[in-house]
């Protein structure tokens, strides 16, 4: 946090408060030295939503989402938390936040009763640590130390701290990174059951699969600015003008044919899906890719249009710069 010199919010557009919003953001910047992380975000966020922040490494999701646990300085504009300034009023904000930061480790001999009786002493009216046990089935593993814990345990203990609290909003930052698919899968079945007891969930992830199962609003971050915003088929849907299809050439295609594939002007793109290409482009890429297919006398083993995902959407927005923005 060495770059954290406060600085004045002058310019910034005063918040436009919603009626269910429960975190209103307008305008935030922060930038460390030269780099611009987070470059002019606008969020509402609504009450009892699972509101995934999603985009590519580096993208400013964590600095967005610290700023609005108040754990950093924005450079411009505003963060409302439940109608409060997280930095001004910090313990009132803090009291209905719950904050589950990027690869928290606790001491490996802290035991996971002895992490929820110590988290719950700095809150004055704390949840019940042996109903979150039950919750996040750990009641197993109380007398555990936190050392001895699998990866899927140690995220479920370090999201039940963050619930110790009984917050309204709960940050969940990178929160299946690390484990494996059953794990990720019975992770994302207990953060609906807490959002369906009334907590409002902010879900930072870079997983697109992730944002499409579970939040019920999505935004795109990129190079630090929201590229989209919207429920997982809304995205989806806009720019449906573009088309993907599934092609699995025979053995005895003649070389080159991908390249000439993707010389069509209708074909934007083709990669490699297992023995399959796909093959994105304009709305007549179909007709295109099957004339010039006939057109020398190749007869596909496959062929099939392909639905489009949340995956495609987040590559056509964040995807093109991705790599080198990572260099
Ligand atoms: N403390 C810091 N000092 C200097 N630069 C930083 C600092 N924290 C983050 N950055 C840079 O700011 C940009 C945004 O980082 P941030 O961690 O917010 O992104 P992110 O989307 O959360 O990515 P990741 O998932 O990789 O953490 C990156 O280029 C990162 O290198």
């Amino acid at each position: 946090m060495a770059n954290d010199a406060p600085t004045p919010q002058a310019h910034a557009r005063p918040a436009e408060p919603r009626e269910d919003a429960v975190v209103e953001v307008r305008g935030l910047r922060k930038s460390y030295g030269a780099k611009r992380a987070v470059d002019g975000v606008d969020l509402t966020i609504r009450r009892g939503q699972i509101y995934a922040i999603l985009g590519p490494n580096g993208a400013g999701k964590t600095t967005t989402v610290e700023m609005i646990a108040g754990l950093r300085s924005p450079d411009a504009g505003t963060v409302r938390v439940l109608g409060s300034d997280p930095e001004r009023s910090r313990h009132q904000v803090q009291e209905h936040l719950g904050v589950q930061l990027q690869e928290a480790r606790l001491p490996d001999k802290l035991r996971v009763r002895e992490a929820l009786d110590l988290y719950a002493s700095f809150y004055p009216d704390p949840a019940d640590p042996a109903e979150l046990l039950s919750l996040l089935r750990l009641e197993d593993k109380a007398e555990s130390p936190f050392g001895k814990l699998s990866g899927g345990q140690q995220q479920r203990l370090s999201i039940a701290l963050s619930l110790i609290g009984r917050p309204q909003v709960a940050i969940l930052d990178e929160l299946t990174t690390g484990l494996d698919p059953q794990a990720r899968r019975d992770t994302w079945a207990l953060i609906e059951s807490v959002r369906d007891s009334g907590v409002t969930i902010i879900l930072v992830t870079h997983f697109m699969d992730e944002a499409e199962r579970l939040a019920d609003r999505i935004a795109i971050i990129d190079r630090g600015r929201v590229v989209a915003e919207g429920t997982a088929s809304e995205l989806i849907s806009a720019g449906q003008e573009r088309r993907s299809l599934l092609l699995r050439l025979p053995s005895e295609a003649p070389a080159g044919l991908r390249e000439m594939l993707a010389d069509l002007p209708e074909v934007d793109e083709v990669s490699e899906v297992g023995a399959a290409l796909r093959i994105s482009g304009a709305e007549r890429v179909l007709p295109a890719v099957v004339a010039a297919l006939d057109q020398r006398g190749v007869i596909p083993d496959e062929l099939r249009t392909a639905s489009r995902n949340l995956e495609d959407v987040f590559v056509e927005l964040a995807g093109a710069h991705h790599e080198t923005q990572e260099a």
